[in-house]
């Protein structure tokens, strides 16, 4: 198991290598190239020059989170064999440079969506939250007001402005794809990029949908077990695996997260995480990642991932915001390094108990 943290690279991150070079036991970062466009071809001096930065301190990349999936990809649009090519590209290049792990989504218009990005909890900290209620009231076309009113003026990922200034026509893409067509077209993007990720041993780790049920009217299709049973064996090549996140899945509270990790034994590339707090069955916010400030139990998670031999890349996710930090929502440094310590304690514990 190897520990990281997220970090968006120069420019976008209120954190810095320098500080989460600090964190015991914290020997690599996942990066993204956080100003480039779904389905642009990555610039070879780009990827060379992040991995410097990152190495000259004292790091490694660990995997890329994320290279996003053009939505002619995802909808089958006539051009997707264009961005396909591009992808494979990318994929090439970050092959070259030795990066082997690569997180993406297939979600139609949104990555994952919240109601609100700074819910007040009984201990003063702020985390995020989702309410279906008021999800309900929201007309999705003006998510982006929304979004804009609630992430005080930090770029979201999934909610670039670029994207959001064109929802109605992202809408419109996919009024004709259904759960089975955006199924299928993730086959295709899949097959297509296998011998690239064969050539240079590249895991692909899907991020679950989150939440993990249809919203907006649009499919989703990485749910839950079934899903992701169905996934795995629709293309069924050690190359195509799972991010598994514990928090979007999880979001279903009939998610039984230890039989998820137990179906997609071997395929985990990336793990996810994260503690929720179940309010109804209408509402959860994020917690700490500690199992008893939550619903969750972490140490069953954790537990199972060292049981079915996962040896892949984690990370701790989505943070409260604490201590007064000033950082994008779920992604400040603090609590998202009290979570990496958390887990490790657990791993070593569960390591040293056999
Ligand atoms: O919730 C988050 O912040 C992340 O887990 C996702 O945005 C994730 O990076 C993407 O879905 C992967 O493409
Ligand atoms: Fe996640």
């Amino acid at each position: 198991m190897n520990m990281s943290l997220r970090w968006y690279g120069p420019g976008y991150d209120t954190v810095t290598l320098e500080q989460i070079r600090q964190i015991p036991g914290v020997r690599g970062v996942i990066t993204t190239l956080y100003g480039t466009q779904p389905g642009e071809v990555w610039e070879r001096e780009e990827i060379r020059s992040l991995k410097k930065t990152v190495e000259d301190a004292g790091l490694s990349i660990l995997g890329i989170e994320s290279v996003n999936v053009h939505d002619d990809i995802k909808t089958g649009a006539k051009d997707r064999d264009r961005y396909i090519d591009n992808y494979i590209t990318t994929l090439e290049r970050l092959g070259e440079e030795d990066i082997h792990m690569v997180c993406y989504n297939f979600m139609p218009v949104f990555d994952w969506t919240r109601s609100e990005l700074a819910r007040k909890r009984a201990d003063g900290s702020t985390v995020l939250a989702y309410n279906q209620d008021i999800i309900d009231k929201i007309d999705p076309e003006h998510m982006r007001e929304s979004i804009e009113a609630m992430s005080a003026g930090y770029v979201m990922p999934g909610w670039e402005p670029e994207r959001m200034g064109r929802l109605a026509d992202l809408f419109a893409m996919y009024r004709e794809v259904d759960e089975e067509k955006l199924f299928s077209n993730l086959v295709y993007f899949l097959e297509a990029i296998g011998p690239v990720c064969e050539k240079y041993d590249i895991r692909m780790g899907i991020h679950p949908d989150d939440p993990a049920w249809p919203i907006f009217g649009l499919p989703r299709i990485i749910t839950d077990k079934a899903h992701i049973e169905k996934f795995l064996k629709a293309v069924d090549k050690p190359y195509n695996g799972l991010t598994l996140c514990t928090g979007s899945l999880g979001s279903n509270q009939n998610n039984d997260i230890p039989g998820i990790i137990e179906a997609a034994k071997g395929r985990i590339a990336f793990a996810h995480v994260r503690n929720l707090k179940y309010n109804s069955d209408r509402d959860f916010e994020e917690a700490a990642h500690l199992s008893f400030d939550g619903s969750m139990d972490m140490y069953k998670i954790m537990k199972t991932l060292y049981d079915t031999g996962f040896d892949g890349c984690i990370r701790p996710d989505h943070g409260r915001a604490i201590w007064g930090e000033d950082a994008m929502p779920g992604y400040g440094l603090y609590d998202r390094a009290l979570g990496a310590m958390y887990l490790q304690g657990l791993w070593e514990a569960i390591r040293k108990n056999g």
